[in-house]
Formats: C-alpha cells, structure tokens, sequence
C-alpha cells in the first residue's frame, strides 16, 4: 500500500540533517514508493494553519543538500508544547492544537530527527495521536543515550580540532596561553575528542571535576620546561562543576572560557586570549562521518516504520546501526565515561583533566 511519511527537524541544527532528510526520502519513494512530507520548523510549524508541510520529491532533491549544513526543513529548540511560552509571558499546553495539526496531514508513519529533549518531546506529543513515530538522534553534544554516535557530532569534533590546529601558530607566536571554549550542552563530548586531536595541554570537561590551581601548576610545569605557549580546550558546562569546596569555585555557569583566561594570566603571568567557538560547530559541511550516519541512519528509519516498527530510535553501537525502544533513550542523558578511552588517552597523552598533577 501507499504510504505518506513525515520527516522533521527538532532542536539546535547541525551538518547532516539535510542528508538524513534526503535519504529518508529517496528510501522511502525507491524502497517502498512511498510519499515523504517535510514538515517545516520542527514543531512549531504543527502550530501554523495550514500546518507547513511540503512534498519532497527525492528526484529533485539536488545530491548538493547531502554536502550542506543547517536543514531546509529549519528547526526549533523553543517553544515547548507542553509549556508553551505565550506573549503575555504565560505558559500554555498547546501539544492539543499541534496535534490536530498533524492529523490534518494524515501520515502513516513521522520520523523526528533530534536531540534528547526533541526525542522526549516528539514521544510525548505523538503518544494521543496514533501516528507510528521513529527517532533519529542528531546533536552536536553527542549526548543522547544508547548511542555511541549522533549526526553532528562528527562535523563539530572536526571544526573544533580546526580551530586548535589555527590556534596553536598564533599562541606560539605571541607566547600566549590560548584558551577554545567549546560547545557541549551538560557533556564533554565536543571538548575531550577535539582535545585530543588538536593536541591540546588541558581539557576541562563537567565530567571531571578540576581545580584551577591544578591548570596553573600544569601550565607552569611546562613554562619551566621551555614551552612558550599552551592550547587549553574548555566545555561550555565544565564551569558548573567545579568543586564547591575549593577556593576557585566561582567558575561561571556562562563564560567559562572568558573566565578561565583571566584567571590563567593572572596565575601564571602568561598573556591569555579566549576564543569561544559557539555556533560555527553547528553550521559546518557536514563530514564524510556524519554524512554515512545521516544515510544509514535515515534508511534504517524508513525500514523500521516498512516493517511496522514504532516507538524506537535508529542507532549506532558497536560499528552497527541498530534500534532501541525510545523509552530507554528519553530521560537520560550519555555523558563522558570519565573512566571511558578517551580520558584515559588523553591522560596518557600528558594532557591535564584539572583533576591531578
Ligand atoms: N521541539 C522542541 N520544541 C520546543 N522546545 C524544544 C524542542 N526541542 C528541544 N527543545 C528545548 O530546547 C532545549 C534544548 O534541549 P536539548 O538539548 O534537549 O535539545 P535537543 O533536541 O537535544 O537538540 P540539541 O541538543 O541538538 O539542541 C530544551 O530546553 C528543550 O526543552
Ligand atoms: O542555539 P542555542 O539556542 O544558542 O543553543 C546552544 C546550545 O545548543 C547546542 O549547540 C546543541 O544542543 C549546545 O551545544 C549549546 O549549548
Ligand atoms: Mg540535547
């Protein structure tokens, strides 16, 4: 039978969701000779009347969207449907009116593509609505659980570890401490993977509760021994956690990198600059990586709803793509093993977590 699928895009962007759309829809029209609808501005176009939607022809979809960041569809990472924030500064539960909105569309099946929160969100909105919904996890942070990969992350790793690698001629040259906040969300993700390419001194992440005056002895260390200049890689979170008990607890929620870099200059005598990266990790070319999750993850997703599955997400373990309920994924949140590889390489690396000499 004929059917009519819907794709839409949830919570901040980031390269690869152009590809995962195009390939849902060329798998669904050549695979099963289905219709895929674009549903535009994640759930906030459910809201508008007509619900914006658009028919995506996959022979039309030029090969050029799989090499572009963003997503046509666009996305929303405001405006939750449970608690909808009105002018009058009120929230509202309108999920009812997006609801009707996508019955209006009468789909046979929707895959949602996003984030922890999106995933939670979709769950919950498409439960009264019947309509058989299947997750795809994309996120710069990486932080989804039960998988070992989302779409973006990739992209993010690779513009971070760009940035180091820029980073690192211009610190030499003015023997500087040179401080790259990075993204992340609550997990250090973003900052340990692209610390450990780009080479960098320190890493500080939420995961690992560090100390200030840990950093200064590192950077210290290394002055001694001759080094001129250092690349220290900050998460956006990693201020959060630092240790209430220590006197350098004052670590900004926000900030953290502007913040790091004062204080380094001022403990070390070194000049300090800080760059914070932000939105430029979101807007990139996709990688080769992210673009081969996004293709597998997008087929899977239309192969799950063909066999008559619902209520899952596609997912990456063990160098396979897999799927799991969605009721394990919602409600928790995959953060840095601080055990894990990855902290044990870059400690063995000599890179400095802030948390020992
Ligand atoms: N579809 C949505 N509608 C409204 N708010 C959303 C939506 N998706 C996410 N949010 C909100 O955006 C914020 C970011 O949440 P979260 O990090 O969980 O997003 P996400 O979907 O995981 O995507 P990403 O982490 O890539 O931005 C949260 O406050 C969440 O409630
Ligand atoms: O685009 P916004 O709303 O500034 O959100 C930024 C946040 O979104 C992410 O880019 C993705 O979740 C986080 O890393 C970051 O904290
Ligand atoms: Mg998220």
């Amino acid at each position: 039978m004929t059917k009519r699928i819907g794709i839409l895009t949830s919570g901040g962007d980031c390269a690869g969701l152009n590809a995962t759309i195009r390939a849902v829809a060329l798998r669904a029209r050549h695979g099963y000779g289905w219709t895929t609808v674009g549903l535009r501005s994640g759930t906030l176009g459910l809201l508008e009347r007509p619900v914006e939607a658009v028919e995506l022809d996959p022979d039309r979809l030029d090969a050029a969207l799989a090499r572009q960041g963003g997503t046509f569809l666009g996305s929303t990472n405001r405006g939750d449907p449970f608690a909808f924030p009105m002018p009058d500064g009120s929230k509202k539960d309108r999920s009812g009116e997006m609801v009707a909105g996508l019955k209006g569309l009468a789909l046979d099946g929707l895959i949602g593509v996003g984030g922890d929160g999106s995933l939670d969100i979709l769950r919950r909105l498409l439960a009264p609505s019947k309509v058989p919904f299947i997750g795809v996890p994309k996120t710069i942070d990486n932080d989804v659980a039960n998988t070992e990969r989302a779409i973006g992350y990739s992209t993010a790793v690779a513009v971070a570890t760009e940035a180091l690698d820029r980073l690192h001629p211009t610190g030499a040259s003015h023997e500087r401490v040179m401080v790259l906040e990075v993204m992340g969300r609550d997990a250090g993700h973003i900052a340990i993977a692209a610390g450990i390419a780009g080479a960098a001194d320190v890493v500080l992440i939420p995961e690992v509760p560090w100390h200030l005056k840990v950093v200064v002895a590192h950077i210290d260390a290394l002055r001694a021994a001759g080094r001129t200049s250092a690349l220290v890689v900050v998460a956006e979170a990693a201020g959060q956690s630092d240790d209430p008990a220590e006197p350098d607890s004052d670590a900004p929620a926000h900030g953290v990198g502007d913040w790091l870099a004062r204080r380094l200059s001022k403990a070390t005598g070194a000049e300090a600059r800080a760059t914070v990266l932000g939105h430029v990790q979101r807007g990139a070319m996709p990688t080769a990586e992210d673009r081969l999750l996004a293709a597998t993850f997008g087929v899977r997703a239309v192969d799950l709803l063909a066999e008559g599955k619902a209520d899952r997400m596609v997912a990456w373990w063990n160098r396979q793509v897999i799927d799991v309920p969605l009721a394990k994924v919602v409600g928790r949140s995959r953060t840095v093993d601080k055990d894990g590889a990855l902290v044990r390489t870059a400690r063995a690396l000599g890179i400095c977590l802030g948390d020992k000499a």
